[in-house]
């Protein structure tokens, strides 16, 4: 193994016993999922990612959070966290009755076609014909790039393996935390985060061919309770057009 595998290795090791009850709990309920405070990171998180679209394709790394994802989709009994509060408030973004949120989740569950094993760090992230050969129109992603890569290299290389998964000129919204030393997994559970500041995130955009559309940063009163993070960056970006997307299709 390389330097650079030994790293995204450790990074690897480190999710092993990633418990997904444990983390929506400590992340996505109260004091942390405050809906009465506008300047909760949650509701910020949420007012970047409320539009519409007419079929998602959901993936994570861990088989334990697909079938969480899975759990949610048949509004099966054991799912580990209730989202009706987020449903509601999504309703509230979008001009609508809160009480409109069984309908949001009747369409949310409609418009996922699957639930796929993704690895940034593979040059292939997701298996070939995940996707229409052309590529998706947007991809979105929370808190991940910097929270599975050992440094700022491989930040970089996960972004670059992103982009063959975006037809060109598609869309990348990307949220994540500015100078996070790590996050909390659960109760006690520290997960390493590469910290980045504002202008690396910009830098690293614009060297992976992404062109910056609009950059919002959150100045939080109290955030994560992680190593430093109390800012939190989300980018909307475009993949520049004439990208070599045959990459994905030749490698083995
Ligand atoms: C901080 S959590 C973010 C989860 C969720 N997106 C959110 O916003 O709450 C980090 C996520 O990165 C995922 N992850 C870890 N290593 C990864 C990899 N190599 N490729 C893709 N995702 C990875 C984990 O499974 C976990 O879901």
């Amino acid at each position: 193994m390389d330097g650079k595998e030994d790293g995204v290795a450790a990074m690897a090791a480190t999710y092993q016993g990633f418990d997904p009850a444990a983390y929506l709990h400590y992340n996505y309920t109260p004091p942390r999922a405050d809906f009465e405070n506008k300047d909760s990171v949650l509701l910020w998180k949420m007012g970047c990612l409320h539009r519409a679209f007419t079929e998602v394709i959901l993936t994570d790394y861990l088989e334990v959070n697909r079938q969480e994802l899975k759990r949610w989709l048949r509004n099966a009994e054991d799912s580990a966290l209730d989202w009706t509060p987020f449903l509601k408030h999504t309703c509230k973004l979008e001009g609508r009755q809160p009480s409109a949120w069984t309908e949001k989740a009747a369409r949310l569950r409609s418009v996922v076609s699957d639930v796929l094993y993704v690895d940034v760090h593979s040059p292939q992230p997701l298996d070939p014909g995940a996707l229409p050969p052309v590529g998706a129109d947007c991809l979105v992603s929370c808190f991940c790039l910097e929270a599975s890569s050992p440094d700022l290299a491989a930040f970089n290389r996960a972004l670059g393996h992103m982009k063959v998964l975006l037809r060109p000129g598609g869309h990348l919204l990307l949220i994540g935390a500015l100078e996070e030393n790590y996050y909390m997994g659960g109760p006690g559970v520290k997960i390493p985060v590469v910290p980045l500041d504002e202008a690396q995130v910009c830098a690293s955009l614009k060297k992976m061919g992404f062109t910056l559309i609009r950059l919002e940063v959150l100045h939080a009163a109290s955030g994560h309770e992680g190593g430093g993070g109390r800012r939190f960056w989300c980018v909307f970006c475009k993949g520049n057009e004439g990208l070599k997307r045959e990459l994905m299709y030749t490698r083995g």
